[in-house]
């Protein structure tokens, strides 16, 4: 009985490293295929955050060596600025270089019209500043994050960049008006709530409505005193790529697009 509890326990981790190590390699595929789809010599990037888009400046950072690129990168949070330090690639900001060519990112859902969900790491503030002064928005991903509607698969809620003082009397406000549950997140290795980048709390709003019209959500959203920003982006990213599991990219425009994406 012990040995037979201690083969199962054994087969479910082999079963869960091989899961996680599929994953990886999906992110992978994702991130590689758009930073050689996307980047090019002489562009100012967006770089992402979130362990997709630390592949993506794995693959930028392998172009720049072997190329000779001439690329300057835009961080979107504490986590990617370091990586591009790290990375040695040339760092710039938004007063230097206010118009970025190209942001890469990653999401924690897209759905048909690659309205996303993001903010999962809790960078979402810095993600939107960036991509809205992006040219174009490009969102890597693996192939668990590509939904028909939001929901589907991401569990953990849309975030909300609220002030301190505030995070009690947004999330009643929401709960009042617009259902759901929205939870303050409580950091994993800290006791208490989760500081972003930017020194706020963070709400993930759980059990919204998945027929929500996500413009109008947003808008909603924002009204609310206190409440920063949402981890909704609406009509930002042109282009999605999703690794999948049999070793091909999934590349999606979004399905109510008015014009052709030269993407
Ligand atoms: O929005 C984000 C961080 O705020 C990330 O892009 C999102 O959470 C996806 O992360 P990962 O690539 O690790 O799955």
């Amino acid at each position: 009985m012990v040995n037979n509890l201690v083969h199962l326990y054994r087969q479910f981790g082999v079963t869960c490293r091989s899961i996680m190590a599929g994953l990886q390699e999906a992110k992978k595929l994702a991130a590689y295929k758009a930073v050689d789809d996307h980047v090019q010599d002489n562009l100012i990037v967006g770089v992402g955050s979130g362990s997709t888009a630390v592949l993506a400046v794995e693959r930028m950072m392998e172009r720049v060596r072997n190329e000779h690129l001439n690329i300057k990168c835009i961080p979107t949070s504490f986590q990617a600025r370091q990586l591009i330090i790290q990375s040695q690639l040339p760092l710039t900001n938004l007063e230097i270089n206010p118009e970025i060519d190209v942001t890469i990112d990653g999401a924690d859902e897209v759905d048909e019209n690659l309205t996303c969900i993001k903010g999962g790491g809790a960078c979402f503030l810095q993600e939107k500043i960036v991509a809205y002064n992006s040219k174009k928005l490009v969102i890597i991903a693996d192939y668990t994050k590509d939904s028909v509607k939001l929901g589907q698969q991401w569990k953990k809620g849309i975030p909300l960049e609220v002030d301190p003082m505030a995070y009690y009397t947004v999330k009643t406000k929401i709960e009042k008006t617009m259902g759901g549950e929205a939870e303050l997140r409580i950091g994993k290795m800290k006791a208490g709530p989760v500081i972003t980048d930017g020194g706020n709390f963070i709400l993930d709003w759980k059990d919204f409505n998945p027929e929500s019209n996500w413009e109008e959500v947003n808008m909603e959203l924002l009204k609310i005193p206190g409440l920063f920003e949402t981890g909704l982006f609406v009509d930002m990213a042109v282009v999605a790529y999703f690794g999948m599991s049999d070793g091909t990219v999934k590349v999606r425009t979004p399905k109510n697009a008015k014009d052709s994406c030269d993407c």
